[in-house]
């Protein structure tokens, strides 16, 4: 396959259940080695376009292409090519992890000998080694959660698409989880799809990230082009608390500050004022107050970030649904 070719390609990508569209007209491109988060509350349509990329559900129109290959009409192809770590792995509870892992090699038929040297690289790799001749009924769930990624690994695959990897597994241990996913896709140029609903948890790890709301994705890009997209009037927010009982509205400071090319509105939030502008301004607006002889209790430049991001595009479909019912 062509290198520059996008590993995922959706277009127009839709699939319906009766007269519900789980997934609305998705495109989607992910390069080689990105780590794309698919972000979105439950229902959203993540696992159906999961599904379909693996050719294990039919679209009700448009294309999903993997590693080159149709995915709806080549699912063998895209198999051989892509691990699916599921929200729900089953292990063989009574035999260990390295038994787990070689019945998986024998099952991608790769030889004996070959598999005992990949299996134990990758035992190492996802930090269970001390931990091989364990009864996997004897693991934690962050282990289950890392032999199932030494799993998906064992094919030599060119993209990992991992669900809801997280669940489950403590904060130290889905820190070290998503540093490892991290680190394994830059080592290997490996291709990962991950979805979640935890903001903060893709945050960390992907790229990209594509938010998802009642089967359409709404809005994709790094952090920062999202950030821009959303909040291009008014991508910082200066926030200032003064010393004493201070309202700007009516104020001959607001006439000051609104006349500024930069200032695109002002609020007043509890005793914080809150001050929407187009560029970074914060010096200019310390100055402006201390010159207009008021004392600063508290200044803020707030940046948005996923959390806010999120939040808007979150409480907006909670609104439609609200309109709906
Ligand atoms: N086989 C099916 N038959 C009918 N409706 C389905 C089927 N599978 C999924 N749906 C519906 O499609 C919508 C999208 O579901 P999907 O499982 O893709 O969402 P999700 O974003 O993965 O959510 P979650 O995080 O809960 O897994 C939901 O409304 C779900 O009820």
């Amino acid at each position: 396959m062509d290198n520059k070719a996008p590993v995922i390609e959706l277009k127009e990508l839709t699939k319906q259940y009766g007269t519900l569209t789980a997934v609305n007209k998705l495109n989607l491109n992910i390069e080689k080695g990105e780590v794309f988060g698919l972000l979105g509350p439950n229902g959203a349509g993540k696992s159906t376009t999961i599904l379909m990329m693996l050719g294990l559900t039919e679209p009700t129109s448009g294309y999903a292409g993997v590693c080159g290959y149709n995915a709806t009409s080549s699912p063998i192809e895209v198999k051989k090519r892509v691990g699916y770590l599921p929200d729900n792995i089953g292990f063989y509870e009574n035999r260990t992890g390295l038994e787990n892992l070689m019945y998986m090699a024998r099952l991608n038929n790769i030889p004996e000998s070959e598999a005992r040297d990949r299996v134990s690289h990758l035992l190492h790799k996802v930090g269970l080694e001390n931990a091989a001749e364990k009864k996997v009924g004897a693991y934690s769930r962050g282990m289950k959660q890392r032999l199932g990624l030494a799993d998906v690994l064992v094919k030599n695959p060119e993209i990992i698409i991992l669900d809801e990897p997280t669940l489950g597994i403590d904060p130290s241990g889905v820190r070290d989880f998503l540093q490892l996913i991290r680190q394994l896709s830059k080592e290997q140029q490996l291709t990962v799809l991950l979805s979640s609903h935890h903001l903060h948890q893709i945050q960390q790890v992907c790229d990209r990230v594509g938010i998802f709301v009642n089967g359409s994705l709404i809005a994709k890009g790094d952090i920062p082009t999202l950030s821009k997209t959303l909040f291009e009037s008014e991508p910082f927010m200066i926030e200032v608390e003064i010393k004493h009982p201070f309202s700007i509205t009516g104020h001959p400071l607001e006439d000051v500050l609104l006349t500024m090319e930069e200032v695109s509105g002002i609020k007043e939030v509890n005793r914080k004022i809150h001050i929407a502008c187009t560029e970074d301004i914060t010096p200019v607006i310390a100055k402006t107050f201390v010159e207009a002889g008021l004392d600063i209790l508290y200044l803020c430049k707030k940046e948005y970030g996923l959390d806010e991001i999120y939040q808007r595009y979150f409480e907006e479909s909670h609104e439609n649904q609200y309109h709906i019912a």
